[in-house]
């Protein structure tokens, strides 16, 4: 039997990750190749054109698993019957702002979009978080549709500041699970990745179990205490192949937390293709899990692991099986990665008042 198809949602869809990330989900990139998609493509009403410019370029390409596309103007529209949602609809950061700056113009979009996503996406699915509901509900779920996943609303945060703006989502739309709300932090996953392969000059699908603690801003913490790289005689520390503490206690650190910053001086434009990549890698992850030994970094609701403060969407590295993410757990802090942890979650702390005092 042919799979049901999923509807994802991507806002912002005329700006530019919205326009790398359509095709990448239009091709399987996202959800697997055979994975049927139905595009729901939101834009405000002065970007309706080159909304439709976007869906006139899909119809184009001819993508074989692209079942249908919605692009409209109507958040209610653009929310019925989601999946999965990507929400990149906001006001991209210029040169020399922090990512903070944008506060009060996004984290008003998301308050407005959290009821609309919490009324019309996949309402089969979303109506308690209570556990023996919601074990019912998926059971009715399986019985009702050849995917588990096909059914489930899975929402990931990209535009800025994108954890608190999470927050503000997870907030204004509390019957939705706040495991279902996360941020992306995987591109800077991703950018440590880079920064270690190009270091050792081995290929980046070697290097695996970095870890992005924190905000998706320059308090991030990029970790490499517990990642490992394949060599020919098996996995070994990255520090101990890098053996240069000096570079990754500093110089790495600063060239993750800055990396957005240095692609806008460079490009004028924040980046789009690596942030449209990662967040189908976000949720690739999420929806068809992480290989066995491996785990990725996301934005997600703090239950207090690692003494981060609870009620922060904060990054942590997990591993996720059957749609559910969970925090890895007894990884060893030291003395100096415990400052830093610290540091990322006091910024979410000030974020989070600085939101609420935006909203009132
Ligand atoms: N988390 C990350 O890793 C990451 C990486 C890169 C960029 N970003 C952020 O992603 C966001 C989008 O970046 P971009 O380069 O695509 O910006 P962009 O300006 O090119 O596109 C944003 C789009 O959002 C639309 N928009 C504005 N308000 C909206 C609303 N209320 N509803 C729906 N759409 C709305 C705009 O019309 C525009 O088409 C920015 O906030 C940027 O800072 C995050
Ligand atoms: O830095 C920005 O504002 C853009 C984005 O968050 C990035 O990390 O590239």
């Amino acid at each position: 039997m042919s799979k049901e198809a999923i509807r994802v949602l991507v806002t912002g869809a005329a700006g530019q990750i919205g326009y790398a990330l359509v095709p990448m989900v239009a091709r399987g990139i996202m959800l697997g190749p055979d994975q049927p998609v139905i595009l729901h493509m939101l834009d405000i009403p002065p970007a309706a054109e080159a909304l439709n410019g976007v869906k006139m370029e899909l119809v184009d390409a001819a993508f074989p698993i692209l079942k249908g596309v919605v692009a409209t103007t109507d958040v209610v529209e653009a929310c019925t019957g989601v999946n999965v949602a990507v929400m990149v609809g906001g006001f991209p950061r210029k040169e020399g702002m922090e990512r903070k700056d944008v506060m009060s113009k996004n984290v008003s979009i998301y308050k407005a979009q959290a009821s609309a996503l919490e009324k019309h996406a996949a309402p089969n699915c979303k109506v308690t978080t209570h556990q023996l509901h919601g074990f019912l509900l998926r059971f009715i779920c399986l019985i009702g549709s050849n995917s588990y996943f096909a059914i489930r609303s899975q929402v990931v945060v990209v535009a800025n500041p994108a954890n608190t703006n999470a927050l503000i989502l997870k907030e204004y739309a509390p019957s939705i699970p706040e495991k279902n709300i996360t941020c992306l932090t995987r591109l800077d996953h991703n950018r440590a990745l880079g920064q270690i392969s190009e270091r050792l000059k081995l290929q980046v699908s070697d290097v695996k179990n970095v870890i992005i603690w924190g905000n998706h801003s320059s308090t991030q913490y990029p970790d490499v205490n517990h990642a490992t790289v394949k060599t020919s005689s098996g996995e070994k520390p990255v520090r101990q192949l890098v053996a240069d503490d000096t570079w990754l206690n500093s110089e790495f650190i600063t060239t993750v937390q800055q990396r957005g910053a240095a692609i806008i001086k460079a490009r004028k434009f924040s980046s789009a293709l690596s942030a449209a990549s990662s967040a189908c890698d976000h949720i690739r992850n999420w929806v068809l899990g992480t290989p066995e030994g491996t785990w990725v970094s996301m934005g997600v609701y703090s239950d207090g692991s690692y003494n981060v403060p609870k009620g922060l969407i904060y990054s942590f590295p997990v591993t996720c099986k059957n749609g559910e993410w969970s925090i890895v757990q007894g990884l060893s802090i030291d003395e100096f990665s415990r400052k830093k942890l610290d540091l990322t979650a006091q910024e979410l702390s000030e974020e989070k008042t600085l939101a609420y005092s935006c909203l009132s």
